[in-house]
């Protein structure tokens, strides 16, 4: 078989993938996606430059073409951390090419070492994008199709590196129609195509998970949206038991109004943002919480005893007023009803009779909330 025709092969694949994804999904800035797109063009550049090698000016080419394929694997590692959301320290990703380059360029002439070098380099890179595909892949697809991609090929690179600092008089040229030139370059261009599907799976699943967080999120808090509380809400008062009832407590600012037109729209958004936060932050994971519209906001507790309301409720009133106060420069606080949610009972009758409480609140003077019996 002719390895050149291989290797263009490889080279013509990587160029016209990049050339799809480019033309598919264009270049997502700081994306996984966008960091395979360079490692593709890295793989097409490498190649090409080795295969320019063996006609003009060699020891350049080769070790611009052997910087190119190891920043392919940088480009690779990037990939996987950014869609992973796992970061990786810049350095440890940069200076493997840049070294490789500046050593490979004394050690040309001395093949056995600078292959050997060349292949370490980029095995120890690959394997590195491995490690952190196949770690917990659990059962998310493409970082199997992935990992297993690069594990196939950091295998192979790392076989070429052993035989040529082991056994160099064994060691295929670079375009010999070897064994194992041909077996790495099949290798490669399945794993090119593979990861390329993989990534798009993995760009594919991102993009989901954005929709169903901007369907499901309120924008300026990030709290539960009203649909999605409903519908969580429906669920967790479906499965209550008799013994431990849920509190629902609706919660509406306080002469919101007034800090909208004295104070503007921008730091009434503020207010809200704080609010999100405040509730975020004093309430257990477990609890449900969203925000029902305008500046009212709404929350299942669950497994919450009387002595425990009495002290969520003081501690969310004074976190709400010392957060505007140390943020904005002025308190706000909220008015709120609670009811303990009753066996069989809807959550459209609950609500009612939440909202009931809160209106009991405010005509009491706000700035406090309103029980109905079971809470207390
Ligand atoms: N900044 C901002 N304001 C909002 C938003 N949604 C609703 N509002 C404002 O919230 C205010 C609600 O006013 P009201 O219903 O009169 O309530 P209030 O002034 O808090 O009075 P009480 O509830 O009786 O204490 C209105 O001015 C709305 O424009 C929002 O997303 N951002």
């Amino acid at each position: 078989m002719d390895v050149v025709t291989l290797l263009s092969a490889v080279l013509v694949n990587a160029l016209l993938m990049l050339l799809a994804l480019l033309a598919n999904v264009g270049v997502r800035s700081r994306s996984g996606l966008q960091a395979w797109q360079f490692m593709l063009l890295g793989q097409a550049a490498g190649f090409g430059l080795l295969i320019g090698a063996t006609l003009a000016w060699p020891r350049a080419l080769a070790t611009l073409g052997v910087m190119a394929l190891s920043g392919s694997a940088a480009a690779m590692v990037l990939s996987a951390s950014r869609f992973l959301g796992r970061p990786v320290p810049s350095g440890a990703l940069w200076w493997p090419p840049l070294l490789l380059g500046a050593v490979h360029v004394f050690v040309f002439q001395n093949q056995p070492i600078a292959t050997g070098l060349t292949n370490l380099t980029i095995a120890t890179q690959v394997a590195w994008a491995t490690w952190m595909l196949l770690q917990g892949a659990g059962r998310v697809r493409w970082r199997w199709m992935c990992g297993l991609a690069a594990a196939g090929n950091a295998g192979l690179t790392l076989a070429r590196a052993i035989l040529a600092l082991g056994w160099p008089e064994v060691y295929p040229r670079f375009v010999a129609p070897h064994p194992l030139n041909i077996a790495h370059l099949m290798l490669l261009n399945a794993s090119l195509v593979l990861g390329t599907m993989g990534f798009l799976l993995a760009h594919r699943d991102e993009a989901e998970q954005a929709l169903v967080r901007l369907a499901s999120l309120d924008t300026l808090t990030g709290l539960l949206n009203r649909r999605e509380w409903m519908t969580r809400a429906g669920r967790a008062l479906g499965l209550a038991h008799a013994g431990d009832a849920p509190v629902m407590l609706m919660l509406d600012l306080d002469h919101f109004k007034r800090v909208n037109d004295e104070r503007g729209h921008p730091v009434g958004d503020e207010v809200l943002k704080l609010t999100g936060e405040v509730l975020k932050g004093e309430l257990r994971a477990s609890d449900l919480v969203g925000r029902y519209g305008g500046e009212e906001f709404c929350v299942v507790l669950r497994q919450c005893e009387p002595e425990a309301f009495t002290r969520l409720d003081a501690r969310l009133h004074q976190a709400l007023r010392r957060r505007c106060e140390a943020s904005l420069g002025f308190a706000v606080d909220f008015s709120a009803g609670a009811v303990r949610v009753k066996p069989g009972e809807t959550l459209a009758a609950a609500i009612q009779r939440a909202d009931d409480a809160l209106y009991r609140a405010k005509a009491a003077g706000r700035g406090r909330t309103a029980c109905d019996e079971g809470v207390l």
